[in-house]
């Protein structure tokens, strides 16, 4: 054999030799955590790939979604191991099964004695470890109750949408209004637009510039939402931390002052009662009061929760309806219709308009669908559960990968295409739209996300356009979709706006 032939097998030794420890290594990591299982409940798990010690299948689902492909996480797994609806995976640091169908999400996410949450460490320590994310059952269900009823039904949204309206009205006339080059980044200021509309519901508003400091924050705190949790300068989780610390302070002065206060306006009049009132008062049968670190963490959930789902949601919207004339077409038709439906003496939209946006209302649903802004959510096993006849051990994470199940091809043909008209008829079929999840945990600011989100649209189609200055920008997939130039945009208004 020549030097060459031997420079080739000795080539290929070495490949089989990294192949062989890559196998062994995993196989060495999947036992560690199944061993303990039993070969009976072993045999019972889902198909899967535990991935090396400590990273698992993290670096893979880092690298589909830093890479501009999200999907191709799963579908390799689905390519490897088949449609099975679940796969077994090491996530986050935890043993995880992932589901990704309909009938496997929607099992789990109706099952409240078997699964509790269980989302990632760096997420509890974000939001808060006294806030929804982290909560047991009874109270959840009680800080639940008291938190969404006054953000949902005919009266509640009712009373908040003329200041969703106005705030609405004046910001895109700003917008078309800037100096300059008209230039701004569009998402960035929806996203200021969405904070100041919560802030009021919450907390009775805020000054321009307090809002627009803890909007900066929060922003910081998004970034370090789906990072590794290493707590190290320059890291986004190390930075996300700060942020948290800046908006717990920022909250205890506003908790105190509104303590000092007594429930009344700064000129001693009763002052409105707000979410933050309600948290302070609230008492459980034994008559213990809410802690400060607990109305905090609630507040900080809530206001994060409730803004910047929304904000993206509503850039998007706009963008494929600029992006499509067809559809934009048909959608300011519908609205130039209520327009024309409305009596002459009414003073902005009311809910009764608002029901009517039955197209819109698609052109919401499919960017809520094609976006897919929560992408996954977390459960814990709380015993042994069976599921599409796989075995989820106890104290096993679940990951509900709401975007696979948005995405998969046998539930919406053509899933890559946007197209509105997929909503018309019947609505989906239970677990196959889960924009907004399921069960005891299903957003609570579902119907008030789509009221801020369609006023906006309603107000854009009639009045303005929008003219992006990279429109091919790269999309950054975390922690939420979006270009990376937060969509760089001149808004103009239209010389037969209504507006
Ligand atoms: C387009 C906008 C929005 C989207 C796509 C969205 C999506 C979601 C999803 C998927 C969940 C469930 C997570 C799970 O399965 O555990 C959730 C929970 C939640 N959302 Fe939203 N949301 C939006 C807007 C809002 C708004 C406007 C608010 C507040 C007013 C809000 C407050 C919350 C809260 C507090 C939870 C936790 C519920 C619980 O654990 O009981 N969201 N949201």
């Amino acid at each position: 054999m020549g030097e060459g032939a031997w420079w080739a097998v000795a080539a290929v030794v070495a490949a089989l030799a990294v192949v062989a420890l890559d196998a062994a290594v995993r196989a060495a990591h999947a036992w560690y955590w199944t061993a303990s299982l039993g070969a009976g409940r072993r045999g019972r798990l889902p198909p899967g790939d535990m991935g090396w010690p400590l990273v698992g299948g993290m670096w893979a689902f880092l690298r589909a979604f830093k890479s501009g492909r999200p999907d191709s996480f799963i579908d390799s797994f689905a390519r490897r191991f088949g449609r099975a609806g679940l796969y077994r995976a090491f996530m986050f640091s935890s043993p995880t099964i992932m589901a990704t169908t309909p009938e496997a999400c929607k099992q789990v996410l109706m099952d409240d004695d078997a699964f509790v949450t269980g989302w990632p460490k760096a997420t509890v320590a974000l939001i808060g470890p006294k806030s929804f994310v982290n909560m047991g059952y009874d109270e959840h269900r009680r800080l639940r109750k008291l938190t969404a009823a006054p953000i949902n039904g005919f009266d509640a949204l009712t009373s908040y949408l003329g200041f969703i309206d106005d705030t609405v009205v004046t910001t895109l006339r700003g917008w078309s209004e800037r100096g300059g080059d008209g230039h701004f980044e569009f998402l960035t200021e929806l996203r200021r637009m969405t904070f100041r509309i919560i802030v009021q519901i919450f907390m009775g508003g805020a000054d321009e510039r307090t809002a627009a400091e803890l909007e900066r924050t929060y922003t910081e705190l998004n970034y370090g939402m789906r990072a590794m949790a290493i707590d190290l300068p320059g890291f986004a989780y190390h930075k996300a931390i700060r942020a948290r610390r800046r908006l717990v302070a920022a909250l205890q002065r506003v908790l105190d002052e509104r303590r000092a206060r007594g429930g009344k306006t700064a000129a001693g009049a009763a002052a409105p009662v707000d979410m933050m009132d309600r948290l302070i008062a609230v008492e459980d049968e034994g008559g213990r009061r809410l802690q400060d670190d607990e109305i905090i963490d609630v507040l900080v959930m809530y206001l994060n929760a409730g803004h910047e789902s929304s904000g993206h949601i509503t850039m998007w919207a706009t963008v494929f309806l600029q992006e499509n004339p067809e559809i934009l077409a048909k959608a300011k038709a519908e609205q130039e219709a209520i327009m024309r439906s409305i009596p002459p003496g009414q003073k902005g939209l009311t809910l009764r308009d608002f029901r009517k946006m039955a197209y819109l209302s698609q052109v919401v649903d499919e960017t809520l669908r094609f976006v897919n802004i929560s992408f996954v959510s977390f459960r814990q096993a709380t015993r042994d559960v069976f599921v599409n006849g796989y075995l989820i051990p106890k104290g096993w994470k679940v990951q509900l990968w709401y975007r696979s199940v948005h995405m998969d091809p046998q539930v919406y043909p053509d899933p890559k295409k946007f197209d509105p008209s997929r909503w018309e008829g019947p609505p989906p079929r239970a677990g196959t739209f889960l924009p907004f999840g399921l069960g005891t945990r299903l957003c609570p600011g579902n119907d008030l996300a789509k009221l801020e989100i369609s006023v906006f649209l309603h107000h854009f189609l009639l009045g303005y356009k929008l003219t992006r200055k990279n429109p091919n920008c790269r999309v950054r997939y975390l922690p939420h979709p979006r270009p990376v130039d937060n969509c760089l945009a001149k808004i103009t208004r239209l010389s037969s706006s209504h507006g």
